[in-house]
């Protein structure tokens, strides 16, 4: 039999090119991308009311005759409103549909219906308006509601669906095995396909859904775990000796537990095993993570290979380098920085000397990928922020050397259900103790008519030598409306209330040098208070400052707080954090009383992910994972019980290409897009 996903969707009846063209546009191809287009919502039509229950302003589903003909008057702009009147026996009520020249065509006058729409009214009592209907034959039921594009509406998705879901046969084979779905409570695929189109009740739709969505997860989980255990082959660096302990005589401080045992994590990777390194450190803000890739950095460096760090922004790069210059100055280690924003010579010249090894360890942004950077024998490859990056570019990376070890840091607490899947390709360290004598920063919530105290606040902390950041919103989006714009801001906050004090100003329109000078003359305390927009947001570390404002603090991810927050409380003295805010929304201030309540970026992340679901949560960033047809990564339960069912599976079936699974090994190289027969099939 051919696949499913090998039939056109023009094989259906009613779909020439055009039409195909117009489900292309949804992303579907073939009959079996159909199947697997699952609707967005349901109109419930099940619960059908009569019409003296109708409330204003609801939506609801009735069962009534058509009493009248359809009526259709031409309004302005040659726009049609056509109207009729329907009934139950417990009243009436009329229907108003707008610019739709078929419905008289449609309704058939004396025909019973089911009419599904919004209730409200007019002089003449309440209307109904532009319902959805079906013949009333039909039985109640719950409807699905498409995804749809110009020219191709829900309603004839959905007859596609039908037409789609005919052709499946009688008995498909099930990926999930039938010992795992027994033991789940999961209902077979078949049931599910059909069920989550086309639904009797509720509960059938929350069974189908309940097997689909757990599926999806568990090929998911399975398959991040096969790309961390197969993926990278055996490696055939030489890294012999352990240089840890030397490298910890470096520091200006000791290590910590947490430190020291994700150090150890790596070197035991890196010298012991047969095939490389594949880990994440993970960190809440401040943890220390750079001093860890260091040490790392250092022991491969030692025994006389290259290393290449890719930092998410040009600011942090800089700093980056800074700290590791100084802290390899009185050794024989080479270190170079490679940032876009190199004059063409100077990029130039540390791209020959990384080609001829005289370079040691290279500090970078995106130019360390580019084809032009050539590395004589680079042996570890560490990325900060690796979802900034996205498996693409970690993979550039990697190109760039012959299988090399790779070590993520990560400073973004991700919830721990979703971290194991989006870093399931990953071996996990994580730090969980911060550098001792740290103390918990103080979090406030304050209205902007307060800001004077808080300004008052500032004075007393620069005055003892410490420094502050006003973080205020969006100058690099270019949105200045109501928002306070950052150069406005600063030039306001020099003359009239800072006079006798150095105010800087960094926003992500200034040319990387301008950045760079001015993170520096902060740095070095030249100045006091840094007006900023999130361009501090990650990694920028001035243990001095002790102080960080954020204006219209209400436009934030909670998540983007926390790392904003995370700025300040990286020294010995006593931090404080001041959220700006005039919204009095509940919502808003439960949002921002969470930061006040907590300094665990963990906690956050989850409440972060529970407020916002997973789209805002990710907002614009990468998370590298394949695009998912039906579950959602906010659904923590579900997250948890395919993490279950994937451990059972490896337990029970040992590997994934065991033959008794290798439909379910089918859909994993489906939903990483590398083709293979499936289910369908
Ligand atoms: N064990 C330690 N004892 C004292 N200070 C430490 C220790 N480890 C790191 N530090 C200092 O703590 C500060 C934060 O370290 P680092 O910049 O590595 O944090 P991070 O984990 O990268 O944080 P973020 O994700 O917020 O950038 C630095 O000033 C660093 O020198």
């Amino acid at each position: 039999m051919t696949s499913l996903y090998k039939t056109p969707v023009s094989s259906l009846n009613g779909i020439g090119e055009k039409r195909a063209a117009l489900f292309a546009r949804l992303g579907i191809k073939s009959v079996g991308d159909l199947i697997n287009f699952y609707p967005r919502t349901y109109e419930d039509w099940s619960n059908i009311k009569h019409i003296n229950e109708l409330e204003y302003g609801e939506t609801a589903c009735i069962k009534a005759i058509v009493a009248t003909s359809v009526n259709d008057t031409r309004i302005s702009g040659g726009r049609i409103i056509s109207k009729t009147a329907v009934y139950d026996d417990t009243g009436s009520i009329q229907l108003v549909f707008f610019n739709n020249k078929y419905i008289s065509s449609m309704l058939r006058q004396g025909g019973e219906y089911f009419f599904y729409g919004k209730t409200s009214s007019d002089s003449y009592g309440m209307q109904m308006l532009s319902p959805t209907f079906a013949p009333a034959i039909k039985g109640t039921q719950i409807r699905p509601i498409y995804r749809q594009t110009a020219g191709l509406p829900s309603k004839s998705v959905e007859s596609a669906v039908r037409q789609a879901l005919s052709m499946l046969p009688s008995k498909i084979n099930d990926p999930l095995p039938d010992a795992v779905r027994e033991r789940f409570d999961l209902c077979p695929l078949r049931q599910a396909l059909f069920d989550i189109h086309f639904p009797k009740n509720c509960q059938q739709l929350e069974t189908a859904r309940k097997r689909l969505v757990t599926e999806e997860l568990v090929v998911l989980n399975l398959g991040m775990r096969n790309l961390r255990d197969h993926s990278r082959g055996v490696t055939s660096l030489k890294i012999t000796k352990d240089y840890s302990e030397e490298f910890e005589s470096l520091l200006p401080f000791t290590m910590t537990n947490a430190q020291k045992r994700a150090v150890s994590d790596c070197i035991n990777d890196i010298i012991n095993k047969s095939s490389p390194m594949n880990r994440l450190v993970q960190g809440d803000v401040g943890s220390g993570k750079t001093a860890v890739a260091a040490s790392v950095c250092y022991t491969v460096a030692k025994n006389g290979f290259q290393t290449a760090f890719m930092a998410p922004t040009e600011i942090l790069a800089r700093q980056h380098y800074k700290t590791f210059q100084r802290l390899f100055e009185n050794t024989d280690i080479k270190v170079g920085l490679l940032t876009g924003a190199l004059k063409e010579s100077e990029k130039k010249q540390i791209r020959k000397s990384l080609a001829d090894g005289s370079i040691d360890m290279v500090i970078g942004t995106h130019a360390l990928i580019t084809d032009k950077t050539e590395f004589k024998n680079l042996a570890l490859a560490v990325t900060d922020e690796q979802h900034r990056f996205g498996v693409a570019q970690r993979a550039k990376l990697l190109g760039k050397g012959n299988n090399p070890h790779l070590l993520v840091m990560s400073a973004t607490p991700i919830p721990r259900t979703l971290g194991l899947i989006i870093f399931g390709d990953l071996d996990i360290s994580i730090i969980d103790e911060l550098p001792p004598s740290r103390k918990p920063v103080k979090t406030v919530l304050r209205t902007s008519a307060m800001r004077g105290g808080v300004y008052d606040f500032i004075r007393s902390e620069v005055k003892h030598g410490r420094q502050a950041y006003i973080v205020c919103p969006l100058v690099e989006e270019g949105e200045l409306d109501d928002v306070a714009s950052a150069e406005e801001y600063a030039a306001d906050l020099m003359l009239r209330e800072f006079p006798d004090i150095a105010v800087g100003i960094v926003h992500g329109q200034m040319k990387p040098d301008e950045k760079d000078e001015v993170m520096r003359k902060f740095a070095e305390n030249e100045y006091s208070v840094l007006v900023a927009t999130t361009v501090i947001e990650v990694g920028v570390d001035v243990p001095n400052a002790t102080v960080i404002v954020i204006e219209n603090a209400e436009r934030f991810g909670l998540s983007q707080l926390h790392q904003l927050r995370g700025r300040v409380g990286r020294g010995s003295s006593q931090s404080y954090c001041i959220l700006i805010s005039d919204k009095g929304s509940r919502t808003t201030r439960e949002r921002l009383e969470v930061m006040c309540s907590t300094n665990n970026g963990f906690v956050i992340a989850d409440e972060d992910l529970k407020m916002r679901g997973p789209g805002d949560f990710f907002g614009h960033r990468q998370h590298g994972l394949p695009q998912m047809s039906i579950a959602d990564f906010a659904d923590t339960k579900s997250l948890e019980l395919s993490q279950k069912i994937a451990d059972y599976i490896m337990n029970r079936y040992g590997d994934i290409r065991n033959d008794e699974i290798r439909l379910l090994k089918a859909e994993i190289d489906r939903l990483f897009d590398r083709g293979g027969q499936n289910a369908l099939n």
